[in-house]
């Protein structure tokens, strides 16, 4: 089974409706008059999805400039993409990331039922679940002690070396779950700058640190160089080659170049081409996330995204919260002419999520070729970015409030916090920020709110000068996704979620959302000019900028 090729979006019946659509009525949409209008709006553009644990989650998307027949012909839209049979290639294992010839089966990761996947005829489910139990030995023993240093010392820190999707994700994940810790210390390098590594390695100790080099193909410069670097700092005190065993473990795909390096096979925790890199916390690259949060956590973390696997895969179109966000994004995208998407989490434990979906989604759908290999005439994926309310608040806000760009953003907030300190002020404080933002950025403030409360302080010319600056139009849209509590189970939920709301983008708008050829150029192009990095001598070989640039460091590489 293949993915067919498709007529081009913007000549699809339903996008002809859509426009049309917009045109008419969608684009002179007013939220808090949709809100006006129908007092059941918010149960009707809202679901509550009931989970095994730890309370529902509540997606509400009754903040947007959407009425029943658009959100109606959003989904037609859906419809004619083929989201439901492109959703049954993937979990069937099909080779849908078509220029890589892969299939792409990070939900059989967390296939929790384990019931077979196949992939060229095998059943990957047995391999999945060997190495899980590999993880869960592992964790096991580091974290009981038995795991030993090579002086016999108990580890007392991880350091996971990666980059990308190898980093982002476990990153991410323990600091989300930190409240889950069971103690080991997590440091996290992935910058090729030599700070990252050198302020890292000033907090450890080599009688008691792990490393974990991650990378799915063992070959990225940047964890390589770190790892060498990593490995020749442990030697200097170790002094000896099988040491190693005992304080370096690899998570890949490549078992020769982790031999090559120096790690010990029975060190390797493998998974395979399917697995992306930006989908791939939930394989061997997750052991930082087991080792820090403990694995039964780290099962949780799976149920959690199995549990939204099943939702995405079983609901019908209408009450399925990835197409619902997904078709969202499009009808800003695509009509609207939205650059961007914020992702905007009131819960500081959940710093790392915007920069995480960066990728998630940047990686994914940032391309301008269809599958068939033709221009895109429309846009792709939005430019992700946020900061944790409230301090996005205190930067960035204003823009959303009072610039000229539409920026529709998600705001995910949890009703019980980890650490309701002082009675729980901090959190309720917290919350209403949350709620009288998503409130204000829908109603604005008219210019005769305004003068109705600058009349009192000043007089009428003073007023009018100051009316239009502080008119606010309103009409922002937001989606609100609010949890019980950010849990392992619930954050699983959430970022599958969000995977798969980059999935029905990618085959509405008929990219390969699981390639990045993108971010070859500028690996190829770092190797040419590394060489030329070495000696004194001045380059004329590029373009005049570039020359000057490298000639510029050269000179002044010298002096200290
Ligand atoms: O895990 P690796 O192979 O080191 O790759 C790390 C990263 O490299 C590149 O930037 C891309 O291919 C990413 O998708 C990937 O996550």
């Amino acid at each position: 089974m293949v993915m067919e090729p498709k007529p081009m979006l913007d000549k699809e019946q339903e996008w002809f409706k859509l426009q049309s659509y917009f045109c008419k009525v969608g684009k002179t949409l007013n939220i808090a008059e949709l809100f006006a209008q129908d007092c059941g709006r918010f149960e009707a553009f809202s679901i509550k999805l009931k989970t095994p644990e730890d309370g529902d989650i509540l997606v509400d998307f009754s903040k947007n400039r959407i009425d029943r027949e658009g959100l109606d012909l959003l989904l037609d839209l859906a419809r004619c993409r083929k989201i439901e049979k492109a959703r049954e290639l993937m979990f069937n294992g099909c080779k849908i990331n078509s220029t890589e010839n892969r299939a792409v089966l990070h939900v059989a990761l967390r296939n929790r039922c384990g019931t077979p996947i196949k992939v060229d005829g095998k059943d990957v489910m047995p391999d999945v679940n060997g190495v899980l139990e590999h993880m869960k030995d592992f964790t096991c023993k580091v974290l009981s002690g038995e795991w030993k240093g090579y002086t016999e010392k108990k580890i007392t820190d991880v350091v996971n070396i990666g980059i990308g999707g190898s980093d982002l994700g476990p990153l991410m994940v323990t600091e989300a779950l930190k409240p889950y810790s069971q103690g080991l210390k997590m440091h996290f390098v992935s910058n090729i700058d030599g700070t990252h590594l050198a302020e890292v390695l000033k907090k450890v100790n080599p009688e008691t640190v792990l490393f974990i080099i991650a990378s799915k193909t063992f070959t990225t410069q940047e964890t390589c160089t770190n790892a060498k670097s990593a490995k020749d700092w442990f030697l200097n005190t170790a002094k000896s080659e099988e040491a190693v065993a005992k304080h370096f473990v690899a998570l890949s795909t490549n078992k020769e170049k982790v031999t090559e390096f120096g790690i010990n096979p029975d060190n390797m925790f493998g998974f395979w081409d399917w697995v992306g890199g930006r989908y791939s916390l939930w394989s061997a690259i997750g052991l930082s996330i087991c080792l820090s949060i403990g694995f039964d956590n780290f099962e949780k973390l799976l149920d959690g995204a199995f549990f939204m696997d099943n939702h995405f895969r079983s609901a019908p179109l209408e009450k399925n919260v990835p197409v619902i966000l997904a078709m969202l994004g499009v009808w800003y995208s695509n009509f609207f002419g939205a650059e961007t998407h914020a992702l905007l989490p009131y819960d500081q434990y959940l710093h790392r999520f915007a920069a995480y979906f960066q990728q998630g989604d940047m990686e994914s759908n940032g391309k301008y070729i269809t599958r068939g290999g033709k221009e895109v005439p429309y846009t792709t994926g939005p430019i992700v970015w946020g900061e944790p309310g409230t301090n996005g608040q205190h930067a960035f806000y204003q823009l959303i409030h009072q610039g000229t760009r539409l920026i529709p953003c998600d705001f995910i907030a949890p009703a019980v916090s980890h650490n309701p300190i002082s009675d729980g002020v901090h959190h309720k404080l917290l919350l209403a920020n949350f709620l009288a933002q998503t409130e204000a950025l829908m109603l604005g403030k008219t210019s005769a709110q305004v003068r109705n409360e600058l009349s009192k302080s000043m007089g009428p010319d003073e007023l009018e000068k100051l009316v239009p600056h502080k008119v606010f139009r309103g009409n922002k849209p937001t989606n609100s996704i609010v949890v019980k509590k950010i849990t392992p189970f619930i954050l699983g939920a959430l970022i599958a979620m969000y995977e798969m709301k980059i999935f029905v983008q990618g085959i509405v708008w008929d990219i390969n959302s699981f390639d990045q050829w993108g971010v070859e150029l500028g690996k190829a192009l770092a190797k040419a000019i590394e060489p030329e990095l070495q000696d004194d001598s001045p380059v004329t070989s590029h373009d005049s900028s570039t020359n000057g640039l490298i000639n510029f460091i050269k000179a002044n590489s010298r002096s200290c």
